[in-house]
């Protein structure tokens, strides 16, 4: 299977193309393609195929081999590579996932894809959809009890579910491999859900770390920077552009408030072209 390594500020994933490839048992793959021993190494696994009403269509699979809806990191890849690869040759791209159609600009520097800036939607709120089980219709500033320790979340869909939680201490502290999966299987959350957890350093900017749902500690989650964005502004923590500092790297992040609309723009970056060699039982 030929496959391409991108990655967005480190949160890196193998993408196929399926308008040449056949990806017959995406989880499995997935699950095989991300161990960094005996596969290829990384976050999970996102298939680029054709699609009736967009440019391409958008799979993504999460290093446990469950699918994600929405992948923010993952959609600047996508469209850097459908440009790059010639699926289109236009910068302005429409990618079709889960969580609808996303529209992206590519901006070119000396003809190569330097920045990708994706218009991600209007948040979702509303704890049923997000989903968070709550007394309330939106969940905002809410106890939530982990391993007998109080925590106060914000509830954000971008498409997948997020639970932001705000600390007055760098997170570089927490040990999230200790605490994540306790967030992460919490009862609370019907689907799972990725958690973030913030510290605000000023009216525009903050510094995150994330627990994924699926795939564990990443070095960023472009999904997590909107929906800790949406959630900063909500609480009034910051101003409505933020500049969202991960491990691997900064997103800008803009809620529109009149249009409902999140934009986020970063980096999309190709690392190699490869081809391996699958398992009899998941060729
Ligand atoms: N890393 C991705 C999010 C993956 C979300 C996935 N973990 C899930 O919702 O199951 C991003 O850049 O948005």
């Amino acid at each position: 299977m030929k496959f391409t390594k991108m990655q967005g500020i480190g949160n890196d994933y193998v993408y196929v193309n399926c308008f040449k490839e056949e990806v017959k048992d995406p989880a499995a793959v997935a699950r095989f393609v991300s161990d960094r021993h005996f596969g290829i190494g990384s976050d999970g696994l996102i298939l680029i195929r054709p699609s009736e009403k967009a440019d391409c269509t958008m799979d993504m699979y999460n290093l446990d081999g469950s699918q994600g809806a929405m992948c923010g990191n993952g959609i600047r890849c996508v469209a850097k590579y459908a440009y790059d690869y010639g699926i289109v040759d236009k910068t302005d791209i429409a990618v079709e996932t889960k969580a609808g159609i996303k529209y992206l600009h590519l901006t070119l520097k000396d003809g190569k894809v330097s920045e990708v800036r994706v218009n991600m939607g209007a948040p979702i709120l509303e704890a049923v959809k997000i989903p968070i089980v709550s007394e309330k219709e939106q969940v905002i500033d809410e106890s939530l009890e982990v391993e007998g320790k109080e925590y106060y979340i914000t509830g954000v869909s971008m498409g997948n579910p997020h639970a932001v939680i705000f600390l007055d201490y760098s997170p570089e502290e927490l040990e999230l491999e200790k605490i994540g999966p306790s967030f992460e299987n919490h009862k609370r959350f019907p689907d799972r859900i990725n958690t973030e957890f913030v510290h605000v350093l000023n009216r525009n900017t903050v510094e995150m770390r994330v627990w994924e749902r699926g795939s564990g500690e990443t070095m960023a989650c472009g999904t997590g920077a909107c929906a800790v964005a949406v959630a900063s502004i909500l609480n009034g923590f910051t101003e409505e552009e933020v500049t969202v500092k991960l491990l691997g790297g900064d997103l800008k992040i803009f809620w529109d408030r009149k249009e409902n609309l999140v934009y986020m723009t970063g980096p999309a970056t190709t690392v190699f072209d490869g081809e391996i060699e699958l398992p009899e039982a998941i060729a």
